[in-house]
């Protein structure tokens, strides 16, 4: 007797890796053990995290939105929490809609837990090298507070910057200083994040250029965060004195991260936008009872 199979693709934006899940009219119960397992690198699939496309009205947390977002990015960390938000994830998400003809070059509306973003797919290099992404990705909360983050025996003054997700950034002087990163450093006041935090180290590159490392709350040192990477901008534009809306025209930053490099603007209106690279590079079908009990 045959069992259906449970469809997925490989794709990543800045190497933050992802399996795709296409359940499009939102049967799969997801369970965090299930997604841990797919993302195991060893046991598993592999991946930083997991993203379930499902169409809006058919997911309750996303139903409101359906009328202006036909689709909703349900994202899980590798550890199968679940997040409010994924600035890389989103571009993989629209490349995986134009892969499956769902979306075309052009503009598209995309749901989330953090609230809808706009995306807009370029056109195909000459090479054929798909085009890159930019996502509309909200307004930069600053909550007020001093943070400090600490890694073994050293540690750092922290700026809380929220991007629809939660992030504590700390400027260092030299990206090696945080150690290793698989380990959460420690953040205080705990009190400040109270569903916990990814934290970022930066570096300075240049003028409106920075580097960044990171650790993920739920899925540890990453190539590469997007939410992290607008967090870091806007944190790098107000240390350098830089509010687009007391300068009346956008601030743009290049943050390099250990998996490529993103370009984040910060308009006068406070709104974020992020471009950056989304590929697709694999796809399968698992027997779900790989999963065990996993999958409902
Ligand atoms: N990799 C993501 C962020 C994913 C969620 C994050 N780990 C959290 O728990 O907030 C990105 O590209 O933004």
């Amino acid at each position: 007797m045959s069992t259906a199979q449970i469809a997925f693709l490989k794709g990543h934006g800045t190497e933050n890796d992802f399996v795709i899940i296409p359940d499009h009219d939102g049967r799969l119960e997801l369970s965090p053990a299930a997604v841990a397992r797919m993302c195991d690198r060893r046991a598993g699939i592999g991946a930083d995290g997991v993203l379930r496309v499902v169409r809006s009205a058919a997911h309750p947390e996303a139903r409101a939105m359906a009328d202006e977002a036909e689709w909703f990015m349900d994202y899980r960390n590798g550890d199968g929490s679940v997040a409010e938000m994924c600035g890389n994830g989103v571009r993989v998400f629209a490349r995986y809609l134009q892969r499956v003809g769902l979306a075309e070059e052009g503009d598209l509306a995309i749901a989330t837990r953090a609230g809808i973003r706009r995306a807009h797919i370029a056109k195909d290099g000459p090479d054929g090298t798909p085009g890159d992404i930019t996502v509309g990705m909200g307004r930069a909360l600053l909550p007020e507070g001093g943070i400090t983050v600490t890694v073994g025996e050293r540690d750092w003054p922290a700026r809380n910057v929220n991007m629809g997700n939660p992030h504590a950034i700390s400027f260092v002087d030299d990206l090696a200083d945080a150690g290793n990163l698989f380990t959460a450093p420690l953040v205080s006041p705990a009190s400040a994040y109270p569903d916990g935090t990814n934290v970022e180290f930066v570096v300075d590159r240049g003028p409106n250029h920075v580097a960044m490392r990171v650790h993920e709350r739920g899925s540890g040192e990453t190539r590469s965060c997007g939410t992290g990477a607008c967090a870091v901008m806007v944190a790098a534009a107000r240390r350098d004195g830089a509010d687009p809306a007391l300068l009346g025209h956008p601030v743009t930053y290049t943050v390099d991260v250990p998996g490529g490099r993103l370009v984040i603007s910060e308009n006068p209106d406070g709104t974020v936008e992020k471009t950056g690279p989304a590929v697709i590079v694999a796809e399968g079908s698992f027997d779900p009872s790989w999963l065990e009990t996993a999958v409902g």
